[in-house]
């Protein structure tokens, strides 16, 4: 899973680390000044010494806050993100559709969910063995995110099962979309060996939001009609619209 190279918990902690190094240079002149010395005399007689406590405290303690904010970040991602795709994870998932319902009800708009299902993925852990399966799943993770929107959120919600929040989306969007999903991922071509191709094509069940619905029965709608898609057989995609399904493989 990558870590983000710069997070604002970085920036944030060295500043804190560069405030915290004004301690030692202060604190010593305030001795100083409690021993009845003149402290602009001092640190005027003193410049290089003071200068160059300041200059190191900051490096130092600067350092020390990069090195704490990075490790909040990474403790960060690891408890949204799946570590094998780097995706978000089912539990971020569910909070982020709990919120999107709250703000599609708030402001009157509706967002569309996408369930995406790989087919026959068992046999490439079976035929290849786990390492080939993961690198694949990397492999849809990463043609998905490329395909969509970066303000569109995709997780990882089982083995082989991903899930799509697509903000302000009306059906027929939604129904674009799966298309694109569609067509991305059966171009993928994951080499095994030189002669050996993996290729798979995805299910998708779809729903968009329907007023004052809770998420649990929106997530269930969109399962249900992926349970659907797989029941069709490969590389369809089922809609369910306010409950009533619509098979787009056959438009
Ligand atoms: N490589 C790998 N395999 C996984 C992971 N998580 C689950 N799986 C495997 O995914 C497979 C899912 O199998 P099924 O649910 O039968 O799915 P399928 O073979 O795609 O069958 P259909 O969905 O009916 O097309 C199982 O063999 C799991 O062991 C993982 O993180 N990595």
């Amino acid at each position: 899973m990558d870590v983000k190279l710069i997070s604002y918990k970085q920036i944030i902690r060295s500043v804190q680390g560069l405030f915290l190094a004004l301690a030692p240079p202060a604190g010593w002149l305030l001795i100083r000044w409690l021993q009845g010395q003149n402290v602009w005399f001092e640190v005027y007689q003193n410049l290089g010494l003071y200068l160059y406590m300041l200059i190191g405290s900051m490096v130092v303690f600067g350092c020390i806050g990069w090195y704490i904010g990075y490790n909040e970040t990474v403790v960060g991602q690891l408890s949204v993100k799946d570590s094998t795709t780097g995706l978000f994870n089912i539990r971020y998932f569910r909070s982020r559709l709990v919120e999107e319902v709250s703000t599609a009800k708030r402001h009157e708009i509706s967002f569309a969910l996408i369930m995406l299902d790989v087919d026959s993925f068992k046999l490439i852990n079976q035929q290849y063995g786990h390492t080939i399966g993961d690198e694949f799943l990397v492999a849809i993770a990463e043609t998905v995110t490329k395909t969509l929107r970066s303000n569109e959120v995709i997780a990882r919600v089982g083995g082989e099962e991903f899930a799509i929040i697509l903000p302000y989306c009306s059906i027929e969007g939604a129904k674009e979309i799966a298309e694109r999903l569609r067509q991305a991922v059966s171009l993928i071509k994951l080499p095994v060996d030189e002669h050996t191709f993996i290729s798979r094509t995805i299910s998708q069940g779809v729903a968009v939001y329907n007023k004052l619905e809770t998420s649990d029965l929106l997530y269930l709608r969109a399962e249900r009609a992926l349970l659907a898609a797989k029941q069709q057989g490969q590389g369809k995609i089922v809609l369910d619209e306010q409950g009533e399904q619509d098979n787009m493989s056959n438009i």
